[in-house]
């Protein structure tokens, strides 16, 4: 096969703390993920998920082993390296994270702060076509207070995809929604992603949205136990 993976994983070991309290929590993973796949990731509570979601989306440096992010390795990565790589990715976390003091539309914008070479106005456009396309186009002046949670995570999704990342980071997206807004949400997701070509990478314990993966892989105790292909 001559394609490359868009994130490829080699025997990437990572370890928290010093000294005696030195303790390892991955161990020896391997995994590749392809352009355009959605992969959930799913384990029992610390496991080990979280942490290995943050190294790939360069929120936390690979320490030792492989991590190639679209061609780039990031362990012994220089924190400007990062950095870029970040760019290339969109985030959506279990609380939205979203600005209580900025409305919808100023929320979505921030997608795009790190994307200098975009005018205000084209942001501006850009931010409020996204919101209509996860069907927020009436509410784009709200601020998050007055949206229901899965409003306010429509809007973190608009903000994630708003840029067209080549990745999406998800970490439990689902957790505080009821379990049709939380459908809606990866039903959403999906599509996006499907339709901008972009790779998903999610960590759930949401047993009722596993269906939308294109690859469930599981973790116990630092290590992947399985790989299930769909
Ligand atoms: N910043 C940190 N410093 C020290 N130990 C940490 C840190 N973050 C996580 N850990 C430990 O690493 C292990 C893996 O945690 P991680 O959050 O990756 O698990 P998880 O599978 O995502 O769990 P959950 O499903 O509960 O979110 C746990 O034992 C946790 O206590």
């Amino acid at each position: 096969m001559t394609h490359k993976p868009i994130i490829a994983i080699k025997n990437l070991n990572h370890y928290f703390g010093h000294g005696p309290l030195r303790k390892q929590v991955l161990f020896k993973i391997n995994l590749e993920i392809n352009a355009g796949e959605i992969i959930i990731l799913t384990g029992p509570s610390g496991s080990g998920k979280t942490t290995l979601l943050t190294v790939v989306g360069g929120l936390r440096s690979p320490q030792f082993g492989s991590l190639q992010v679209l061609g780039q390795e990031l362990c012994g990565a220089t924190a400007d390296q990062l950095v870029k790589t970040r760019r290339h990715n969109g985030y959506i976390f279990q609380a939205h994270n979203l600005h209580g003091s900025l409305t919808a539309v100023q929320n979505v914008k921030v997608g795009l702060e790190l994307h200098t070479h975009i005018s205000s106005q084209e942001m501006q456009t850009r931010s409020i076509q996204m919101l209509e396309q996860v069907g927020l186009g009436n509410h784009l002046h709200y601020y998050p207070d007055k949206l229901s949670g899965g409003q306010k995570q429509r809007v973190a999704i608009a903000r994630a995809l708003v840029s067209y990342p080549k990745i999406v980071l998800a970490d439990e997206p689902t957790a505080a929604l009821d379990s049709q807004s939380g459908r809606d949400v990866v039903n959403l997701m999906q599509k996006l992603a499907k339709e901008q070509g972009c790779t998903i990478l999610m960590v759930t314990h949401d047993h009722r949205i596993l269906d939308i993966a294109d690859r469930i892989v599981q973790m116990e105790d630092g290590k992947l136990v399985q790989a299930v292909k769909r």
